[in-house]
């Protein structure tokens, strides 16, 4: 290592080490992890200045040429509740649709669905949550009005042939209720599974899971649903969402949402920061010898481009290491 480091810039030295595909046991871990790249929506709606439509299709394009299997385009939410999504459609119609490569967007309500699919959705995404504090501040009703909400919409997707996936928040804590039981956590998921989400996606909302907490909750939920059908989605406010993740993997998951660039946070969620950044996950992965069909260099490009539209440092630690020459 001392020698290549020598020989080769550091960039090349990290990039390097990705071909060296670790050979020890790699346990139970999925031989294969599809990635659902969340930076265009999760990562951007947190930006308080609004961000360009063409800058945003760029990003998503960048992010399709780097392989990425599912990229959430935008959501179809109020734009008095989220601004810099009011232009879900323009972003929908605008990126070039990769043969092979799913752009889900968020909807929060019947409106939301039926505008989304005027605007050619071909799969949307319901969201919930784990507590209600949070559902409350986030979709202004109560757990059970959200499940009904979500209800009608996968009524109308089954009735159009649209694939539903969904998110359920808080899973690990909440900014407004604090701890979050797995119980509730399993009980809101498999409502959402038996309503008929193909998968479900457990959000630690504002990163203060630790992998002991991921395993309990994880360990709760697969009671009521199986495996194959659940993801997980981690910020990293307490630089815990790779461990959380590994955790995950660990127990039978191979579906895990990540942000290019770290970027993300959602505006109703006091104190969220960023998400498990995609470099970081795919460096990871990748060393694990775990296939995700992703191409690191083009991924590292498409966060240097957004990280230079917004003006911000990246937050993914492959990306800084790989960036200082
Ligand atoms: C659910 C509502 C709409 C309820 O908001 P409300 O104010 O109770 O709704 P309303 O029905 O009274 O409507 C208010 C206005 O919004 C309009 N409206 C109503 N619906 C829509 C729509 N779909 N699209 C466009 N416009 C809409 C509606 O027409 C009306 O307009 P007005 O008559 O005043 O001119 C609102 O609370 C909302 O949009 N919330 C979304 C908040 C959000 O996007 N949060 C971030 C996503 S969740 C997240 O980030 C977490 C996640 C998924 O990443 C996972 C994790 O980390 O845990």
């Amino acid at each position: 290592m001392a020698t290549m480091r020598k020989v080769l810039p550091r960039r090349l030295v990290g990039l390097a080490s990705l071909r060296a595909v670790s050979t020890s046991s790699v346990g139970t871990f999925p031989k294969r992890v599809k990635i659902v790249e969340v930076g265009a929506r999760d990562g951007l709606q947190n930006e308080k200045n609004i961000v360009s439509t063409s800058t945003k299709i760029k990003l998503i394009d960048m992010l399709s040429e780097a392989g990425l299997p599912v990229i959430e385009a935008t959501s179809f939410v109020s734009p008095k509740w989220v601004p810099q999504m009011a232009d879900n459609a323009e972003v929908l119609k605008g990126i070039q649709k990769f043969p092979g490569i799913n752009y889900p967007v968020l909807t929060p309500n019947i409106k939301g669905f039926q505008a989304a699919v005027a605007a050619g959705a071909k799969e949307v995404t319901v969201f919930g949550a784990a507590s209600e504090l949070f559902t409350k501040k986030n979709t202004n009703c109560s757990i059970d009005e959200s499940l009904q909400r979500s209800d009608e919409i996968l009524r109308a997707a089954r009735a159009a042939g649209i694939p539903v996936r969904g998110y359920v928040s808080c899973v690990l804590g909440c900014p407004y209720e604090g701890k979050i039981s797995p119980a509730k956590v399993a009980e809101v998921t498999k409502k959402m599974y038996s309503m008929g989400c193909y998968e479900i996606s457990l959000g630690d909302t504002i990163g203060v899971g630790t992998p002991g907490i991921m395993k309990d909750m994880l360990s709760a939920v697969m009671h009521e649903v199986p495996v194959a059908a659940l993801a997980v989605h981690c910020h990293d406010t307490y630089g815990q969402a790779l461990a959380n993740t590994l955790m995950a993997l660990q127990m039978g998951v191979s579906v895990v949402d990540s942000s290019v660039a770290g970027l993300g946070g959602c505006p109703y969620a006091q104190g969220a920061s960023g998400n498990l950044a995609t470099e970081d996950l795919v460096y990871m992965l990748s060393g694990l010898g775990i296939h995700t069909g992703v191409n690191l260099q083009k991924l590292l490009e498409a966060g240097t481009f957004i990280c230079q539209a917004l003006n911000r440092k990246t937050s993914s630690k492959v990306a800084q290491a790989t960036c200082k020459l």
